[in-house]
């Protein structure tokens, strides 16, 4: 399914206590490398999704993210799991 950006921002979200919400890619703190693939792929920001749970991975805790399909959840993993090899 095709990400929606204007549906995205629509989106209501429940998380635990104390999950920051990253506005952008940088602000992740990813490795150079990384952040450079994302943006080569075509993502400019992060979806909602994104926002909230790829630094909850990246932190090591464990995350369980649920949402509506075509919102971002696989990458929302591959990128923390990429950040977290090598
Ligand atoms: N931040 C983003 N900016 C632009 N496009 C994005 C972004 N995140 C994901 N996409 C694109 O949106 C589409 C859906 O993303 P993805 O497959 O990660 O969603 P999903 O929530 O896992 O969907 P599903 O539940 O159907 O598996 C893909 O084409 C992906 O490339």
């Amino acid at each position: 399914m095709e990400f929606d950006k204007e549906l995205d921002k629509e989106l209501t979200f429940k998380t635990s206590k104390n999950v920051p919400v990253s506005a952008t890619f940088e602000e992740m703190d990813l490795k150079d490398d990384l952040l450079r693939g994302i943006y080569n792929y075509g993502f400019e920001s992060p979806s909602a999704i994104q926002s909230r749970a790829i630094t909850q991975i990246i932190s090591g805790r464990d995350t369980i993210a649920q949402a509506q399909s075509g919102t971002g959840k696989t990458a929302t993993f591959s990128i923390g799991m990429l950040e977290g090899i090598g």
